[in-house]
Order: C-alpha cells, then sequence, then structure tokens
C-alpha cells in the first residue's frame, strides 16, 4: 500500500507509516495541481492539511485511492461528495488541535488589546512609541463568543479565568447547556449589543458565509473588537475595512481570509489590524496530535479495514455493514430530514425501532440519525464516530426504544424531536432488500424516496392553491416529479409534498410563499 503526504505533516506521523507493515510512504509537499494529478494514480492513500485541494478532477485520476486523511478539522478543501462518488473514504482528526486554536484566539485578543505587533515592528524600526500605543485592558470586558462547539468553548472557559463577562451565542446550543457551563446565552443581536470583544467559532457554512458583516458591525458596540480564528469568509473583509475606517470597530485580527493567502488587502494599511497566516493549528503540540491521529487512522483503515473519524462513511465491520446498510442510509436520510424540519435548538430526540429488526444491533442506525441531523449545523466537523458525543455536547438527549409493532410495515423507524419550539415526528421503512422510503411526516401519510430535491408546503384548502403553486413552479421552469396533498386531521389546511427535478432556489422559494393561498414552503434537499 503506498501514502501520499502531500502537505506539511508532523514528522512522528512519517515515522509511524515508515514503521507500518506493509506501508510504503512518500512525502510530496508544494506539488502543483497537475502535477499532482500525474502522480495520484499510483497511491492507496492520501495526508493533506490545507494546502492540496481535492478536486473531483484529481479523484478521478486517483484509481487507487481509498483513503483520504486530513490532519485536522476542515475540510473545506477536499470535494466530499465526489470522494463518496469514487468511493474514497474521507476521514479528518476532530479534537487534535482545538485547544491551540482557541488559544490563538486569545492570544490575538490580548495582542490587539496590548497593540504587541506594532510595538514589535516599531521598536525593531527603531521607534519609542509608547505614548501613541497604549492599550485597553480585558479585566470585567465582556466578550462575545460566537458558536460554542469544541473550540468555542475552550475560548470562553479561559476567557473566564482572565476574568472577562462572556455571554455566548449559539442556536444549537440550548441555553441550558450553555448556562450548566457557566456562561450567558443570549441572541445575536444582544451579543452584538453588549460584546466589547466579539470571537466567531462557527464552521463555514451558507449560513454563516459573509454573516459578519456591514449589518452586523452597524449593530455592534462603538469601538468593538473582532477576532476569527475560524474560517475565512465568515467575516465579510471589504465590509470590516470601511468599519475600521470608521472606527465603529476599533480593532481585528483575523487568522482566516477570504483567499488564503490575501493578496493586497487593504485592511493591511490599518495598523489597528492584526493578522497570522492561518497560524491557529500550528504548535509542535496540536501538530504532533493531529500528525499521530492521522497516520493510526490510515494505518488502521488499509491494514485492517477498521473505519474511525470518516465524514462519509458509517464506521462499522464489513459484516454488519451488509446487514444494516440500507438502514444506516435511511437512517442518515431521516436525520437530514428532520434537521431541515425542526426549528429552535433540538433538545429531545426519541427513536423507536418497530417491527422485524431482531437480533440486530442497532446503534450504528441511531448514529447515522444522529449524524444526519447533525451534519447540516456542523458541516464536515459530524462523523459517525463523533456524532453521539456531538449530540451529548450539546446537551440533546437521545432514547431509544424497541416494539414488535410496525404498524403496516414489517419494519418501521420512528424518529421524534422536540426542540425549544416544536415538536416533531418522522417514519420510514425499508421496502424489498435495499429500498429506503420515508412514510409519515408527522401526521401525513406519504411514500418519499429520500434523495434529491423537494419541499413541503403548508397551504389553505381553498379552490385555486394547487393550481397557484404548479403555475409558479412552471413560470420557473422547474419540473414537478412528483406531487402527494393531504388533509390536515383539524383545521382548513392541506399539506403538499413535492419532488422536483431540480432544487427550488431562494427566489422562487420567496415568490411561493407570497401566494395568497400559501401559509408556509419548507424546501428540501436530501
Ligand atoms: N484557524 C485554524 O487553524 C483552525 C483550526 C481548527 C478549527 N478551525 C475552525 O474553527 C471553527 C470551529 O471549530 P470547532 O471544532 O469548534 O467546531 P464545532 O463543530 O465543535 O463547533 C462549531 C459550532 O458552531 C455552531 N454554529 C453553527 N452555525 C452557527 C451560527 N449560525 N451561529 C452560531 N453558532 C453556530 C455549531 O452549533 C457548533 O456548536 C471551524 O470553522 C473550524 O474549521 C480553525
Ligand atoms: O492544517 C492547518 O494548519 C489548518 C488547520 C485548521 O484550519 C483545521 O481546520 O483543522
Amino acid at each position: 500500500m503506498k501514502v501520499l503526504v502531500s502537505d506539511n505533516l508532523g514528522e512522528i506521523g512519517i515515522q509511524m507509516f515508515q514503521e507500518a507493515e506493509g506501508i510504503e510512504v512518500d512525502v510530496k509537499t508544494g506539488l502543483a495541481p497537475e502535477e499532482l494529478k500525474s502522480i495520484i494514480g499510483d497511491y492507496d492513500a492520501l495526508v493533506i492539511r490545507s494546502a492540496t485541494k481535492v478536486t473531483e478532477d484529481l479523484l478521478e485520476k486517483g484509481t487507487r485511492l481509498k483513503v483520504v486523511g486530513r490532519a485536522g478539522i476542515g475540510l473545506d478543501n477536499v470535494d466530499i461528495p465526489a470522494a463518496s462518488k469514487h468511493g474514497v473514504v474521507v476521514m479528518n482528526t476532530p479534537t487534535g488541535n482545538v485547544v491551540t486554536t482557541a488559544e490563538h484566539a486569545i492570544a490575538m485578543m490580548l495582542s490587539l488589546s496590548r497593540n504587541i505587533p506594532r510595538g514589535t515592528s516599531t521598536l525593531k524600526d527603531g521607534k519609542w512609541e509608547k505614548k501613541k500605543l497604549q492599550g485597553r485592558e480585558i479585566f470585567n470586558k465582556i466578550l462575545g463568543v460566537i458558536g460554542f462547539g469544541k473550540i468555542g468553548s475552550i475560548v470562553a472557559d479561559r476567557a473566564r479565568g482572565l476574568k472577562m463577562q462572556v455571554i455566548v451565542h449559539d442556536p444549537f446550543v440550548t441555553p441550558e447547556r450553555i448556562e450548566k457551563a457557566g456562561f450567558e446565552s443570549v441572541s445575536m443581536e444582544e451579543l452584538y449589543k453588549r460584546a466589547d470583544y466579539i470571537t466567531v467559532h462557527v464552521p463555514k457554512l451558507k449560513d454563516t458565509l459573509g454573516f459578519l458583516n456591514k449589518s452586523a458591525f452597524n449593530q455592534m458596540k462603538d469601538g468593538v473588537m473582532l477576532i476569527n480564528c475560524a474560517r475565512g469568509g465568515i467575516v465579510n473583509e471589504a465590509d470590516l475595512y470601511e468599519a475600521m475606517k470608521s472606527g465603529k470597530v476599533a480593532g481585528a485580527a483575523l487568522d482566516v481570509f477570504e483567499t488564503e493567502p490575501p493578496e493586497n488587502s487593504p485592511l493591511f494599511e490599518l495598523d489597528n489590524f492584526i493578522c497570522t497566516p492561518h497560524l491557529g493549528a500550528s504548535t509542535k503540540e496540536a501538530q504532533t496530535n493531529v500528525a499521530v491521529a492521522v497516520a493510526q487512522q490510515i494505518i488502521d483503515y488499509l491494514q485492517t479495514g477498521t473505519i474511525v473519524n470518516a465524514v462519509n462513511v458509517p464506521s462499522v465491520t464489513g459484516e454488519l455493514l451488509e446487514k444494516l446498510g440500507p438502514f444506516l442510509s435511511l437512517g442518515d436520510r431521516m436525520g437530514c430530514l428532520m434537521s431541515q424540519l425542526i426549528c429552535g435548538p433540538l433538545k429531545q430526540l426519541t427513536i423507536e425501532y418497530m417491527g422485524d429488526f431482531q437480533g440486530m444491533d442497532l446503534a450504528p442506525v441511531s448514529t447515522a440519525i444522529i449524524k444526519g441531523l447533525l451534519a447540516p449545523m456542523v458541516k464536515d466537523m459530524v462523523n459517525s464516530v463523533n456524532a453521539p458525543l456531538m449530540a451529548k455536547e450539546r446537551g440533546i438527549k437521545i432514547s431509544e426504544t424497541t416494539s414488535a409493532d410496525a404498524e403496516d410495515y414489517l419494519n418501521l423507524i420512528r424518529v421524534y424531536a422536540e426542540t425549544t419550539e416544536m415538536n416533531t415526528t418522522l417514519a420510514g421503512t425499508v421496502f424489498g432488500k435495499n429500498d429506503p422510503r420515508i412514510v409519515k411526516i408527522n401526521n401525513f401519510r406519504l411514500e418519499m424516496i429520500p434523495h434529491g430535491h423537494s419541499a413541503i408546503i403548508h397551504n389553505q384548502d381553498k379552490p385555486g392553491a394547487i393550481g397557484s403553486i404548479g403555475m409558479c413552479l412552471g413560470k420557473n421552469n422547474i419540473n414537478i416529479g412528483r406531487m402527494l396533498v393531504g388533509q390536515e386531521d383539524e383545521g382548513d389546511r392541506n399539506i403538499i409534498f413535492l419532488r422536483t427535478d431540480t432544487s427550488i432556489p431562494d427566489s422562487v422559494v420567496e415568490e411561493l410563499r407570497n401566494l395568497p393561498l400559501v401559509n408556509t414552503v419548507i424546501p428540501l434537499e436530501l
């Protein structure tokens, strides 16, 4: 088996590969994409950090490739759907660098407050700018932490040690959990209004891309200081520049950029802007942790087939996978659908296995449901190993029951989710050997193939409602592949399930929502 290490990996990881039986390792860093493409066909495994781009093109050339291992967390540089399509397992090492990155955010905050980078550079230039470089204390100041995951929660804890007042915003973590950890849970608006410092620790998602922008800065306290050690693009750099020029933002520290490396950023002109070249995870300790973890995971996979910390396949052995495969896929899709139907932080998830599951270990199916549920919130951070732990960390209570009665089906999985705002139930089954279906959403019976584009619409049960929905989609060139209409048990509302050939763009969703007889539209991507 041949392993290619294409980015800088801690020496200990290379040694582990060299010592592993039946494994050869090559280290070739800094290759141009074309060079990498020309050699990838010789390798069974690829080890990367953030520099190598694992694109569909590269995966196509990697005809022997079985696994890509990321020494670190973020997988923005890996085309995961393409890897799944090519049967390549993608693994990361989700915990090895979290302390180091949290410490970097704290270091950035202190450096900003005390002008340490400018003090260093001016002094080295022969200037003694003591008066100009007066700083500010962080003692008793309010730190707003956006994202209370692995890194955000460590930052909050360290800031508490520095006697700051910490307020936290994370819509996917229950306020009880944040309060139990000793912090105040606040809305985004309140965090903007109250924080003297804001540090962001969320993944880069559709919803978080550019979310610290002009409108966010306008809501912040005058003289706020910002820190981004998460991902480039979460802070809109052009808007940040304007906010710093106007004095609204008194200082900013970025470790990550919209484009890396950034070219001629106007932010570089500003004295109160400090930065590091994506150094969040760059300590000896963190690089040792992630190098050991990724090397061990890849060696285990190549030697025994064991899958750990994979983001695109469940961690189960071959024999079990054969039996449970269709249920794993159904569970993952049910979780993903549930995450799109609920709103508000999730408190309780109840999974009921009904009917013909006798003698099966269903834990991997529950994990697949939880992974499917968390993935839209935390992206590639969740995998089939860490999903239950992640749910626990978010204060989500999980319970499982089994019973013999599966209503009219041979087997039925029912998932019941309770958030702070609503309760939602889904039921799914596997027809034949490998044909997963969602058969119930709340009281609405349907038969939905859990893949592709669809939408759920609540509308008033009046003439013209369905016609207007069809017209709107037709006008926007969206073909309806399937439509099911049901009446709610009580009231005068219909529920419509639509399957479409293409996804429904946001503008068309808005158009549908504005139709006179339409109450709600939930677009779904599975
Ligand atoms: N600078 C670096 O070198 C470096 C190193 C490691 C990780 N990172 C990045 O740090 C970030 C956080 O990593 P982590 O391990 O703590 O992830 P995590 O998954 O443990 O936590 C992310 C948190 O963000 C929350 N979240 C999602 N959307 C949100 C929103 N709209 N508003 C508020 N909260 C939201 C999630 O609920 C979750 O609790 C990631 O972007 C990761 O890629 C950067
Ligand atoms: O490899 C790095 O240095 C960056 C790591 C970090 O961004 C991550 O996502 O783990």
